[in-house]
């Protein structure tokens, strides 16, 4: 029978099945960071239980870490024992630990397929929801709760009901201007923060296709923002030339081996999907979201919208937006670029060609906080930080930062942002904030003229 390509990677993993029970699934890769793992580690204390394969495991500090000031103490005690805790756990037990100030660190989803780690057909999990991010190989990438993070550690297992599954297709090619982010962000247009609910995404069709790895890694990102379980994308030339030569990427023969598994990685014609959503990439456009969910979505040269319903309003007046007005005429206070959404090195380098000769509009605050810290010194290395500082940008060190704001990196109420991370709730950047999801070259130009903008803007208005 044919199969679609997360049945395939589905069925290599169950260890033990139950009549109308979930099955016991072997997890290839298990991610973890210093907000989720405290309360994991002490169950295993409690019990008595060992890491069952230090080997498969990784962490990394992110969510809190300070992302300036590298060589001073961390000031916020909480942060500073997170991050120790972390550090106490991992020499315990035996796991292998990037920590904050060193090289390998950075985003928990960024540094996985950074390192090579994240290989197709794997299944992956960390106690965090964007771990859908690493589906863009053609993993099966979850989150997991915190007690399943002590679960996975005893055993390297994890109980699992099996989801449906939805085909996302994208038909055609992008418009020029259309970026990775304005792609997801339009899916979550059509299908809502409930569109994916209890399904697997997989995304198909020509504009997937046309994806770099970091665009694919935007979109699957995402995927949880539809409520869906996971996003995958099947394996193809892109992937493969990613993944070669990374650290951790298998070599020589053991390549040639990989490779030959990863090819049979698809979803085999005639296989059925749950449910099915198509989208012509012709018809999608730069968006920025004017609500507190990301799917509240609108073109970045549309209008704020009339309220449908009660939640809309509440969103508008929380946001602080008048129906009507153009997005062009939205001014902000903060720029954020950054996040595990949008922090890697294409991604910097598309708003840094944005960003090249102009300044900062003044009175914007604008952050650039890239996903690792190789990706951070790349840029340094390919003169991209220099003119991210040169306008104004404030240069700075990895971590999850103003996506979250779990350290110093946070907007006063009432302040308005335009961010390239993935989540718009209220309160997300700091109290009463205003978040708008934007992709990297829209934050970009936003930036230099201190109002949602594209990059075309910038010439246009700056020569009036
Ligand atoms: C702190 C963590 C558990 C959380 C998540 O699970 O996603 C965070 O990363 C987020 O993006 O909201
Ligand atoms: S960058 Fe943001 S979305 Fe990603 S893991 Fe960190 S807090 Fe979560």
């Amino acid at each position: 029978m044919p199969k679609t390509l997360f049945e395939k990677i589905w069925e290599k993993h169950v260890v033990r099945s139950t009549e109308g029970g979930p099955d016991l699934l072997y997890i290839d890769f298990h991610l973890m960071h210093e907000v989720t793992s405290p309360h994991a580690f002490n169950k295993l204390r409690q019990l008595g239980l060992k890491v069952r394969r230090p080997d498969l495991t990784i962490a990394t500090m992110d969510h809190q870490v300070p992302t300036n000031n590298l060589d001073l103490p961390v000031e916020d005690e909480i942060a500073a024992q997170q991050m120790e805790a972390l550090r106490k756990n991992c020499a315990e037990f035996g796991i292998q630990l990037h920590p904050w100030g060193t090289l390998g660190q950075g985003i928990v989803h960024v540094i996985g397929p950074e390192m090579g780690l994240t290989q197709p057909g794997m299944t992956i999990v960390c106690g965090d929801s964007h771990t859908s991010t690493h589906g863009a190989f053609g993993a099966l990438a979850f989150g997991i709760g915190i007690s399943e993070v002590a679960h996975v550690l005893a055993t390297q297992t994890l109980l699992q009901r099996k989801p449906k599954t939805m085909a996302v297709t994208v038909e055609g090619k992008l418009p020029k201007d259309v970026t990775a982010k304005d792609l997801i962000l339009g899916i979550l247009k059509k299908i809502g923060t409930d569109g994916g609910v209890g399904h697997v995404i997989e995304y198909r069709g020509e504009a997937i296709r046309s994806l770099s790895m970091e665009g694919r890694m935007t979109v699957c990102n995402m995927t949880i923002e539809a409520g869906a379980r996971a996003g995958l994308i099947a394996p193809d030339e892109t992937t493969f030339e990613y993944l070669k030569d990374k650290p951790y990427a298998p070599k020589g023969e053991q390549w040639e081996k990989a490779l030959a598994e990863w090819k049979e990685l698809y979803t085999d014609e005639g296989a059925v999907f749950d449910k099915e959503v198509k989208i012509n990439a012709e018809e999608l456009v730069p968006y920025v979201t004017w609500g507190t969910t990301p799917d509240q979505v609108v073109p970045l040269d549309g209008e704020v919208p009339q309220p449908r319903n009660s939640n809309e309003e509440r969103a508008l007046k929380y946001m602080g937006l008048v129906p009507g007005t153009k997005i062009k005429d939205i001014e902000v206070n903060a720029v954020f670029i950054g996040s595990c959404t949008n922090s890697r090195i294409e991604d910097l380098r598309a708003a840094a060609q944005v960003v090249k000769g102009h300044k900062v509009k003044e009175g914007v605050r604008a952050l650039v906080v890239p996903g690792s810290m190789k990706v951070k010194k790349q840029a340094e290395d390919e003169g991209l930080a220099e003119i991210f500082q040169q306008a104004g940008f404030e240069w700075r060190a990895s971590g999850c930062s103003m996506c979250v704001g779990m350290n110093a990196d946070y907007l006063q109420p009432g302040e308005r942002c335009a961010s390239t991370s993935n989540r718009n709730f209220e309160g997300r950047q700091g109290k009463g904030a205003r978040t708008h999801l934007v992709s990297p070259v829209i934050a970009a130009a936003t930036a230099i003229l201190g109002r949602f903008a594209s990059p075309s803007d910038i010439n246009v208005l700056m020569n009036r």
